[in-house]
């Protein structure tokens, strides 16, 4: 890692996350090779609560065929994409200073995606972006599930996996964020999502061209995620930090757009399902480390982050349900 030496703190490191790939195909539970990924991705979370996924097994043309269609998506009407809505709060269509966005619940379920693209072309439905977005979906939620599978088996809790992969579902944003005015140089111009934490179990990103994305390491210092092509960010979200009893932690990150260009990105959420409360096994609780986390609905955590309290807390997991 880089440091400047003069007496000003840098803001940035210069820094490369670590690079794991996921695209080996002996990469099977119980395999030489899982074991070594899963070393690796047990310590890469623990350093950073992110890591960058090299995952080929959805294909370059199937990455340019996303963007193609979320290009396509962002460039209608606002009215159109406002019917772009779900019963569950903020996860439809949103639109803030630089930031739009489009949601779809259960994105690896091929109908669901159908609802969706039948509320924005009610006449035809677009049969290519459906299939297009399905696949990917279906394709990257793969790699969410190794991911989990990975992170329970490290931590000696696999008897959880079944349960708490049956318990999620795929929620998928595609973004679009606008290039900031040409004129400024003021950082708050600038900013296309505010520094936060994710809420959910796993986020997986993809941002296509266009840079952006920055994550803060634990010592307080903004690392600029610059992946290949063909590599998504995993990271940790609240609720796993809480399922986990605090043994990883989820890293704030923001978006800044520094390229004058629209920045086009998608986000593969897992979130657990109503009604399933994510509570700490006994594995994970002992003297030296005693139970973090009430157990919670998840729904109710948002309902919470959305609240005036939720959003003033500094974290609000910890707000939420902290003991
Ligand atoms: O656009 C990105 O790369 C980041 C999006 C993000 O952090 C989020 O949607 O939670
Ligand atoms: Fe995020």
């Amino acid at each position: 890692m880089d440091s400047d030496s003069s007496s000003v703190p840098p803001l940035y490191v210069s820094f490369q996350l670590p690079v794991i790939d996921f695209s080996d195909q002996t990469l099977k539970p119980g395999s030489s090779k899982w074991e070594e990924v899963k070393t690796d991705v047990r310590k890469a979370l623990e350093d950073y609560g992110c890591f960058e996924a090299s995952f080929q097994k959805v294909s370059t043309e199937l990455k340019k065929s996303v963007f193609q269609a979320v290009e396509e998506l962002f460039e209608l009407p606002t009215e159109t994409k406002q019917r772009n809505v779900s019963s569950k709060p903020f996860h439809g269509y949103l639109c803030h200073n630089l930031y739009q966005s489009l949601g779809i619940d259960d994105a690896n379920v091929l109908e669901k995606v159908n609802d969706f693209t039948q509320q924005i072309w009610p006449d035809h439905g677009n049969k290519k972006i459906r299939e297009t977005i399905h696949r990917f979906s279906e394709q990257l939620s793969e790699l969410d599930m190794m991911v989990r599978r990975m992170i329970m088996e490290s931590f000696g809790i696999e008897k959880y996996i079944d349960e708490h992969l049956n318990a999620t579902n795929y929620l998928l944003r595609m973004m679009n964020y606008t290039a900031p005015p040409d004129d400024d140089d003021v950082e708050e111009t600038k900013i296309g999502l505010r520094s936060h934490t994710d809420k959910n179990i796993i986020t997986i990103l993809h941002q296509y061209q266009v840079d952006g994305l920055e994550v803060e390491t634990k010592d307080k210092k903004w690392i600029k995620v610059k992946p290949s092509q063909d590599s998504f960010l995993v990271m940790v979200g609240d609720s796993l930090c809480a399922f986990l009893n605090g043994r990883l932690s989820s890293p704030y990150h923001r978006v800044l757009m520094t390229e004058k260009k629209t920045r086009y990105s998608t986000g593969l959420f897992s979130v657990p399902k109503s009604g399933f409360i994510i509570d700490s096994p006994q594995e994970l609780i002992d003297e030296e480390h005693p139970r973090i986390f009430k157990p919670f609905d998840y729904d109710d955590f948002l309902t919470f982050f959305h609240s005036e309290a939720g959003r003033k807390a500094q974290s609000s997991i910890h707000a939420f349900c902290a003991l």
